[in-house]
């Protein structure tokens, strides 16, 4: 069980987010298995391409994860969590899995899973509520493109 340290200063608890930027590249195809390949052209339309699509990186998208993590300052440390200890929960819950792949052909859960950004979002949120301290997680962000985010909070 995590001990829940608080920094108490001029008497009152200080509580902050902390927000971690992180970019991958990957690729894939918007398609429905349940649905028709008629449905799915009308449905995703260029997202729906037989060979996968992609914005910024040779068919790739260039996605920016955002991740917030909250919690009381610890008074020992000055730090809600290290940020080095952070980057390696990213490096495992998110750079591994998702780095240079095809989301559909390369991450087993895309296999059943239509590789939307919301779906993506929920993804990531699973892998690192494994791997931060319980209860802290608060939100992931997904930027697909520079117009189309996502945010999951959990739930
Ligand atoms: N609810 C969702 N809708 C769509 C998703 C998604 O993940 N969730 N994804 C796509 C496509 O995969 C694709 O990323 C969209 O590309 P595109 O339309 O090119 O992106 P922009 O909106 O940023 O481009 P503009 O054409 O400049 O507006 C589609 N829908
Ligand atoms: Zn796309």
């Amino acid at each position: 069980m995590e001990k829940d340290i608080k920094c108490v200063n001029g008497g009152k608890e200080r509580f902050c987010y902390i927000t971690r930027v992180q970019s991958f590249s990957a690729s894939h195809r918007l398609h429905s298995k349940s649905l028709s390949d008629e449905e799915n052209k009308r449905i995703f339309g260029k997202c729906n391409n037989p060979n996968g699509h992609g914005h910024n990186y040779k068919g790739s998208h260039i996605t920016d994860i955002i991740l917030i993590y909250t919690k009381y300052i610890d008074q020992n440390t000055g730090m809600v969590m290290n940020i080095t200890e952070l980057k390696e929960c990213i490096e495992e819950g998110i750079m591994k899995p998702l780095d240079h792949k095809n989301l559909d052909l390369d991450v087993p859960y895309f296999n059943n899973t239509i590789s939307t950004t919301e779906n993506l979002a929920v993804y990531i949120w699973d892998n690192m509520i494994k791997l931060l301290p319980p209860n802290m997680l608060y939100e992931i962000k997904v930027h697909e493109t520079d117009k189309n985010i996502i945010v999951y909070r959990g739930g």
